[in-house]
């Protein structure tokens, strides 16, 4: 495909989203139809539709309209590229501009913030003087990060196998388990490294945060919210015990046997209606549904969707399941209440509620990130009984 091709298509593409599809659903619904695209090809679409979603009330300024060639055209134009070749007409091309775009393109813009308007006012009390830099980081592409699985390997003979991949690597300071992908992201998932367990694809904010929490061998860890299982495979690298997953939808944890087999972590799946029967654990995890505000980045389309509605009936979907995990911790065991949310309507503020009306319960640690520490935003809060 040309340059101009892979505009079209991107254009097309997200004209497809705007309409409703998501994201990823429109993704895969081109690539299948359309066997002519290379790798490169897909890859190179994948890159434009979702720099284009990141940025895309900025872009459809500067792009002078609100459809996908508008937003296409306003992104293209603040990263500076060269319109006239992009927008050629030639082939499969995208069409050449009008020349109301051309006035568009060139007219000054103030550069506003990528952000649903109604959640700006509640993200600026929330983060304070962090709110730019993390505004500004939401409109960009995401680090790949791994997780090494300390169970296998160290954190350099990992570099080593990776590199031997193709996958080329940095140590990133903030979890002695984390490399950040410099080279070869999309070597990653066919590599030895990653197909032998000794690495799985997590942000450092989570591997972080499981590192920051005390783990001792022997406890029974269940992850009440476990979905792929990524917090426990993290949980279990760091220690030898029982490990049970739980999810109010067992089929989000479909995929969760076949990545234990590949970390070498034995997991009981545990059915919604038999939970109680495996109780007490002595450590209970429960990686909440959130707005994911602060992986945002990765996910720019689930920007652009979440309402104030839906932050309402996640924060009642939070409470009830603290509240309900809070019950299977053992005497003197852990609760941990987890988001990648950047929101204290579904952080602290769920925390201090949970404590209020459960004072045998205290908080012995809390931790907010945000993307102003390098990493995608995430919240944890450690209990115990007291
Ligand atoms: C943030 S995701 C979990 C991600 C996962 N822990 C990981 O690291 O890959 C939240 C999960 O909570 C599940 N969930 C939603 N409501 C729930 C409830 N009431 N009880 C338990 N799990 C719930 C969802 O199905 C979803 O898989």
């Amino acid at each position: 495909m040309t340059p101009s091709a892979r505009i079209q298509t991107a254009i097309e593409i997200l004209d497809d989203i705007l309409s409703g599809t998501p994201a990823e659903k429109a993704l895969t619904g081109w690539a299948r139809k359309s066997r002519f695209a290379g790798s490169k090809d897909r890859a190179a679409v994948r890159d434009h539709v979702f720099d284009a979603l990141r940025r895309r009330a900025s872009a459809a300024l500067q792009g002078g309209s609100d459809d996908g060639r508008g937003i296409m055209l306003g992104v293209l134009a603040q990263d500076e590229a060269d319109l006239e070749r992009l927008f050629s007409g030639d082939g499969y091309g995208a069409a050449p501009m009008t020349e109301a775009e051309v006035a568009a393109v060139a007219a000054k813009v103030a550069e506003p913030v990528d952000l649903p308007d109604w959640i700006v006012p509640m993200l600026r009390t929330d983060l304070g003087t962090a709110f730019p830099e993390n505004a500004d980081a939401l409109r960009q592409r995401a680090p790949v990060c791994l997780r090494v699985n300390l169970k296998k390997t160290t954190r350099d003979a990992a570099q080593l196998v990776l590199q031997d991949d193709g996958v080329t690597t940095a140590p990133m300071s903030q979890a002695d388990t984390a490399l950040q992908v410099l080279e070869g992201p999309r070597k990653v998932a066919v590599g030895q490294a990653y197909q032998t367990g000794l690495v799985e694809l997590q942000d450092v904010s989570s591997q972080a945060a499981i590192a920051a929490l005390p783990w001792s061998d022997g406890q029974r860890v269940l992850d009440y919210c476990a979905g792929g299982g990524g917090k426990l495979l993290a949980i279990a690298g760091r220690m030898e015990g029982a490990f049970f997953a739980h999810d109010a939808n067992p089929d989000r944890m479909q995929d969760l046997p076949a990545r234990a087999a590949r970390a070498g972590v034995d997991v009981e799946i545990v059915a919604p209606d038999s939970i109680s029967q495996h109780a007490p654990f002595d450590v209970v995890f429960c990686d909440v549904p959130c707005s994911g505000s602060g992986t945002w980045r990765r996910t720019p389309d689930a920007k652009w969707r979440f309402t104030a509605e839906m932050l309402d009936d996640l924060n009642a979907v939070q409470a009830q399941i603290l509240q309900e995990a809070s019950g299977l911790v053992a005497q003197g065991g852990m609760l941990v209440y987890a988001t990648c949310s950047l929101l204290a309507a579904e952080n602290g503020d769920q925390v201090d509620k949970f404590v209020q009306e459960n004072p045998e319960w205290s908080v012995v640690h809390r931790q907010q990130k945000t993307l102003a520490d390098g990493s995608d935003g995430f919240f944890f809060a450690q209990f115990t009984r007291v």
